[in-house]
């Protein structure tokens, strides 16, 4: 496939991307898949939409001066200006004439010629003035939220709660590339043999403070190594490991994962478990279920059954004081992980924290009498912000009085994470830049004997 080409096909996929509300990162697994892209153009087109999604609020600014006309501009047309502009102000590989070249050659073979002389006009005067000057914007947040493409009510909520540094660190962040982390499956290899054996397929990696199941893969794609294939190791962010760790999941327990699709909980649970004891996952429909089932076989698990089923509705299905452990790793906003999957930023909005927030209480009251006295139950999402997070577990506390934020949890954590900016007394918010990882809230409240 010509070089050519891919500038078509990522235009395609920005407005398919953009017409289903998301999943940027299933779509570009898919197109990839489908067409049979050389590795070269694989980068280049994953580098491109990736940076105009990530960076689309930016150049909409960039672009502002240079749009006069007061009808609403095609889909494709508006994304083929963003693209472009993202190549001229972001990457050093194609000089802007051929990046205006291609563009217009685009334009020509989608639309009439008015259209084509309108893109043609806007690049070159993009070109020839220069982009506007985001320093010149007066209100810090608005600057930020330009700078950083994120939508001004979610800078506005961060700045609320975790003030202007942290803010600014974590939208700066959030543009940032993460480095591919995997867990060792260790019932079928040690981390330091895998770690040996990456070597000798040319990955350079390093061991995670996270878990001692945890690698840091600091280049390049595991995902065709044996390694992989054969369910060796998962791809697993340091931080969703680290929610597991916490759980203190032993051999011989009965754990409920009242959320468990795609099943990366639960088959590290299974995991520390060495393979003994019992792991009831559910998740709300079959084929999330199936995922799970699948992950779990993927790695030779046996003790996990996933079903279909309603979180807010398990006391039908279970008595109380049923289990050991009970881990809610509960759907979210998923402002942690932004960086993985840049359109969550412009599909959210503020009400559906709160919606979030009113589910993620629902199934903790009704998961919590499931649990033994003395038995353990972590709350955690991948999102950033007190409505889901912190306000959820003093919420959930305020009723359920026979739970406590089990103080041990912090003993636990390992130090440098136990000093990080987000620790309270409710639990561990992690930020995507203190430790390159997802961001996360994770928490483990105790039941009282
Ligand atoms: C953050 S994801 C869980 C990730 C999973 N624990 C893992 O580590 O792979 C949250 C999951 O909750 C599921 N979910 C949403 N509402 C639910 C409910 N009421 N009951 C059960 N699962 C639910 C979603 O389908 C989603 O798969």
């Amino acid at each position: 496939m010509t070089d050519y080409h891919v500038r078509d096909t990522i235009l395609q996929l920005l407005v398919r991307i953009e017409q289903d509300s998301g999943f940027s990162h299933l779509l570009i697994d898919q197109e990839i898949k489908a067409q049979n892209i050389s590795s070269n153009d694989q980068a280049l087109l994953t580098e491109i939409v990736y940076g105009t999604i990530q960076r689309q609020l930016t150049l909409d600014y960039y672009l502002k001066p240079f749009i006069h006309s007061r009808k609403k501009l095609q889909l494709w047309v508006r994304m083929l200006l963003r693209m472009s502009v993202y190549q001229m102000q972001f990457l050093d590989k194609v000089p802007d004439h051929a990046v205006i070249h291609e563009a217009v050659e685009i334009a020509k073979r989608r639309g009439h010629k008015g259209i084509v002389s309108f893109v043609n006009g806007v690049l070159r005067s993009v070109q020839r003035q220069g982009v506007p000057d985001i320093d010149a914007i007066q209100d810090a947040a608005e600057r930020l939220a330009v700078e950083t493409s994120h939508p001004i009510w979610l800078v506005r909520n961060w700045l609320d709660v975790y003030g202007y540094d942290l803010t600014r660190d974590m939208c700066r962040a959030n543009l940032e590339r993460k480095p591919l982390s995997i867990r060792v499956q260790p019932l079928k290899i040690t981390r330091d043999r895998a770690m040996d054996e990456l070597y000798k397929l040319g990955f350079s990696t390093r061991k995670s403070n996270f878990s001692d199941q945890g690698i840091i893969v600091d280049e390049g794609n595991i995902i065709h190594t044996w390694l992989f294939q054969e369910g060796y190791v998962t791809i697993q962010d340091q931080s969703s490991m680290l929610v597991t760790e916490m759980l203190n999941a032993e051999p011989g327990l009965d754990v409920l994962d009242a959320c468990s699709a795609p099943g990366g909980k639960a088959t590290h649970t299974a995991e520390k478990m060495q393979d003994d004891g019992t792991v009831a996952a559910y998740d709300l429909q079959a084929k999330k279920a199936k995922q799970v089932r699948q992950k779990a076989a993927q790695l030779d698990l046996t003790i996990i059954n996933a079903q279909a089923g309603d979180a807010r509705k398990l006391q039908e299905q279970y008595k109380k004081e049923r289990f050991d452990r009970i881990l809610v790793d509960a759907p979210c906003t998923g402002f942690g992980v932004i960086r993985g999957k840049p359109d969550i930023k412009y599909h959210k909005e503020e009400r559906d924290s709160e919606r979030l927030a009113e589910i993620q209480l629902a199934i903790l009251e009704e998961v919590a009498p499931l649990l033994k006295p003395d038995g353990l139950l972590l709350y955690s999402t991948c999102t950033v912000g007190e409505k889901e997070n912190n306000d959820v577990i003093t919420n959930f506390l305020a009723t359920s009085t026979n739970f406590v934020v089990d103080k041990r949890f912090f003993e636990q954590l390992p130090a440098e994470i136990r000093q990080s900016p987000g620790c309270t007394e409710n639990g561990l918010q992690l930020f995507p830049q203190t430790f390159s990882t997802d961001g996360f809230f994770i928490t483990r409240l105790k039941r009282k004997a």
